[in-house]
């Protein structure tokens, strides 16, 4: 059996190689100044049948896949829609995976995204908003199997709805709080109830965190680091023994914070360094081991999603990146199995060379990028 998992190095984009003009002319903050990536359509049609089943009580699902449906356990919601719907459109914007923005001939025989997760089986989590949210409609057009996860019911709704509308196979939800010790593995049992078995498991969600200086709450860290990573090692390892039966993957979106430690995010970057600890260890077993799940860390910039909008914007001066594409070159990157995926590349990768380097000048720059005058104590 060969080892398909990740391939050290394959395609890390070293840093060097990397335009520094972005970094080092840009007078803001070295988050942004995203480049954009080719992407390319496919169609997408819809399938599958609906049926209603009554909704469920406060707290049990509403699962409403048919007769055999049955009602969430409690504490969890759930949801799913299979629905014959109307023709399909032209026009998604989803990538090739013929290589990282390599111009492909149309010829090629290598398969592209929407091509290798086809069928495939994806649980999403953070998926109700976001770039969780994006990813799923990508995956809805790539024509995946969707379980998609989060608190908020009525968001969930909405998306498994226009995923299906997208083109997804099938899409459910199962609502709760990942800081519940019981729903990583409710999730995964469903995944396995549904589709007797997972091809890919992309751990996205975060808990509120503010942007401020630290406050001295320990009850907060604490329950951060449940939601944000005990809750991603608890589902890859109820995912595991699936993903090892279909030689899947797992997706860690991480972030800049997870490698370099910025000013007002301390809760929050112990968070994303711990699962950058984990899940390298993790991987390092695996090909020990040679176990064929690929693990693929997304270490990400600024994004423009809602609530980091709203969280930075007035501290942090630039424009973020599309979240759209974000989704996009995770989803790829995950789909190639890739060791980690820098987002948008360019800045990032700047980033994490010049910590390298000269780690006390990029943490004077990064101080001196951020409207410091209008962080807001708590
Ligand atoms: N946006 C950015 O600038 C960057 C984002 N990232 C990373 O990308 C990922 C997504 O970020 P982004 O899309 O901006 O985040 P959003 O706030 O837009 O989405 C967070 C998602 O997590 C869900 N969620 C929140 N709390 C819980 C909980 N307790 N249990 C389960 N689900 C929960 C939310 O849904 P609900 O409220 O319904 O539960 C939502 O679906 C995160 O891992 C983040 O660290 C990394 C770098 C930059
Ligand atoms: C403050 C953001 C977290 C917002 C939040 O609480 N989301 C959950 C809301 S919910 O509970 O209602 O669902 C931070 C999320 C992403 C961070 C950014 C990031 O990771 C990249 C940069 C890292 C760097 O160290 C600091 C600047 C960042 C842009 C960072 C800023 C804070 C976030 C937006």
């Amino acid at each position: 059996m060969t080892y398909s998992g990740n391939k050290p190095f394959s395609h890390f984009r070293h840093p060097i190689l990397l335009n520094t003009q972005t970094f080092l002319v840009s007078s803001h903050c070295p988050w942004a100044g995203w480049v954009h990536s080719s992407s390319l359509t496919c169609a997408s049609h819809q399938t599958g049948t609906r049926d209603q089943t009554p909704a469920g009580t406060e707290k049990a699902g509403r699962d409403r896949e048919g007769p055999q449906g049955q009602r969430g356990a409690a504490g969890t919601e759930r949801g799913c829609r299979d629905r014959e719907g109307p023709q399909g459109q032209r026009g998604a914007v989803v990538p090739r995976c013929r290589g990282a923005g390599r111009a492909v001939p149309a010829l090629s025989s290598a398969p592209s995204c929407a091509e290798m997760l086809r069928g495939k089986r994806v649980i999403v989590t953070g998926a109700s908003s976001g770039i969780g949210e994006q990813m799923a409609y990508h995956l809805a057009r790539m024509e995946a199997h969707l379980l998609l996860t989060a608190r908020t019911e009525a968001k969930l709704q909405k998306v498994v709805e226009k995923c299906l509308e997208l083109g997804a196979a099938s899409a459910r939800y199962i609502s709760g709080s990942m800081d519940s010790p019981s729903l990583p593995e409710e999730v995964v049992r469903e995944a396995g109830n549904t589709w007797g078995g997972l091809d890919m498991l992309i751990l996205n969600h975060i808990g509120q965190s503010s942007f401020t200086y630290f406050n001295g709450d320990v009850e907060h860290v604490r329950k951060l680091m449940e939601t944000n990573f005990v809750s991603y090692v608890a589902l890859a390892t109820a995912a595991l023994p699936m993903l090892k039966e279909s030689e899947g993957s797992i997706v860690v979106v991480s972030s800049v914070a997870g490698r370099i430690a910025g000013p007002f995010t301390a809760p929050y970057s112990a968070t994303k360094f711990a699962l950058e600890g984990f899940f390298s260890s993790l991987r390092q077993e695996f090909i020990i081991d040679k176990v064929n799940v690929s693990i693929t860390l997304c270490i990400l910039g600024y994004i423009n999603t809602e609530s980091a909008v709203s969280a930075v914007s007035h501290v942090i001066p630039d424009t973020p990146a599309p979240k759209e594409e974000c989704a996009l070159e995770i989803i790829r990157a995950g789909a190639l199995r890739r060791r980690e995926v820098l987002y948008p590349a360019r800045p990032v990768g700047t980033m994490l060379l010049l910590r390298s380097i000269a780690p006390e000048l990029l943490d004077s720059l990064i101080r001196g990028s951020y409207r410091l005058e209008n962080v807001r104590r708590t």
